[in-house]
């Protein structure tokens, strides 16, 4: 039984549905078949990734389409054992390429509406802006966002990470705040622990994605130790974008130890080798944690998650009698 609290929409796009909405659509995608674009999931660094997600994009254009994607996801993520998911978004991504946002938020909401009854998961949605653009895009993508604000929880930040701190976004944050929005970032993926200071100082937020470079920083550690702030580390992402060179060095079980409250998460599942549980199974393997370990951590995500305190108690008890 999973929470899954770092997943971005667009990342779950499988070679199968983004042809297929290639096809409904009229977009002509410049790889010749389903082998061939998987062939292109062969990554340097963040950036070399984001290339390839943001082209991909072209083929969701429609409220359907993104009905469609988050439906499939909701699929997916069920059969692994997924229970809540909160999801990410990039709406700068779509508006860029005239997608109205109005779709957007339509396509997601009406397949997140129905989750609870199709596929017995609660979700809920946030925002990210987009960290390589400007703040005031990020700003304009706020106030074109108020009137759907009941349809989103929390603003997040994500995109290249290097060269655009989260302080850029500090006029941003403030408003989602006074909007009664919870607040996440991006921080510490490739960028430096001075990021993570900064989503922490500067944004307030409630949790840092990613974080894995906080372990260069002895003192940065134990703050996020000593305010329990939740990291949602996304490990076979960490592999594939080679902020770590192998799952087996993956500082996890050093997190742990340090008495930081991390979660697993699959970032972009569709791009990165794997869903929720395959991430589990994945750190498991190559880390060799033992069942305690990985009862931690699934209590920790249901303890990160974003959840009324009652839902969160339910939750709690029924992961305690799955796990005897
Ligand atoms: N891992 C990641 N880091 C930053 N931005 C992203 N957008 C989608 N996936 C991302
Ligand atoms: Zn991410």
């Amino acid at each position: 039984m999973y929470k899954s609290l770092h997943l971005h929409i667009e990342g779950t796009l499988e070679p199968e549905l983004a042809f297929a909405l290639a096809e409904r659509n009229g977009v002509t995608l410049p790889y010749a078949s389903r082998d061939e674009l998987r062939r292109a999931y062969s990554f340097t660094d963040l950036q070399s990734f984001l290339n390839l997600y943001y082209a991909l994009m072209a083929v969701l254009r429609t409220e359907d389409d993104f009905h469609d994607l988050a439906d499939a996801y909701l699929a997916r993520a069920r059969a692994q054992g997924v229970r809540h998911a909160e999801i990410f978004f990039d709406p700068q991504a779509h508006t860029a390429r005239g997608v109205p946002l109005v779709t957007v938020i339509n396509g997601l909401a009406r397949a997140l509406d129905a989750a609870p009854e199709r596929h017995g998961i609660t979700t809920r949605l946030i925002m990210c802006f987009l960290r390589d653009e400007s703040a005031e895009s990020a700003l304009a993508t706020f106030e074109a966002a108020r009137p759907h604000l009941d349809r989103i929880a929390a603003v997040g930040l994500d995109s290249a990470e290097v060269g655009h701190p989260p302080s850029k976004f500090r006029e941003v944050y403030e408003l989602a705040r006074e909007a009664g929005l919870k607040c996440v970032a991006h921080a510490g993926e490739e960028g430096p622990p001075a990021y993570v200071w900064e989503a922490l100082d500067i944004l307030g937020v409630d949790r840092i994605d990613h974080g894995v470079r906080s372990m260069e920083d002895e003192r940065l550690v134990a703050r996020l130790a000593a305010e329990q702030v939740p990291l949602t580390v996304c490990p076979l992402s960490n592999v594939r974008l080679r902020v770590i060179d192998d799952l087996a060095d993956h500082p996890l079980p050093a997190m742990l130890d340090a008495g930081l409250l991390v979660t697993v998460n699959s970032d972009d599942p569709a791009y990165f080798g794997g869903y929720a549980d395959d991430n589990f199974t994945a750190v498991r393997d190559a880390l060799h944690l033992d069942d305690a370990t990985l009862r931690t951590l699934a209590r920790n995500s249901f303890r990160a998650a974003f959840l009324d305190e009652a839902t969160r108690e339910k939750y709690l008890k029924e992961l305690d009698a799955h796990q005897g």
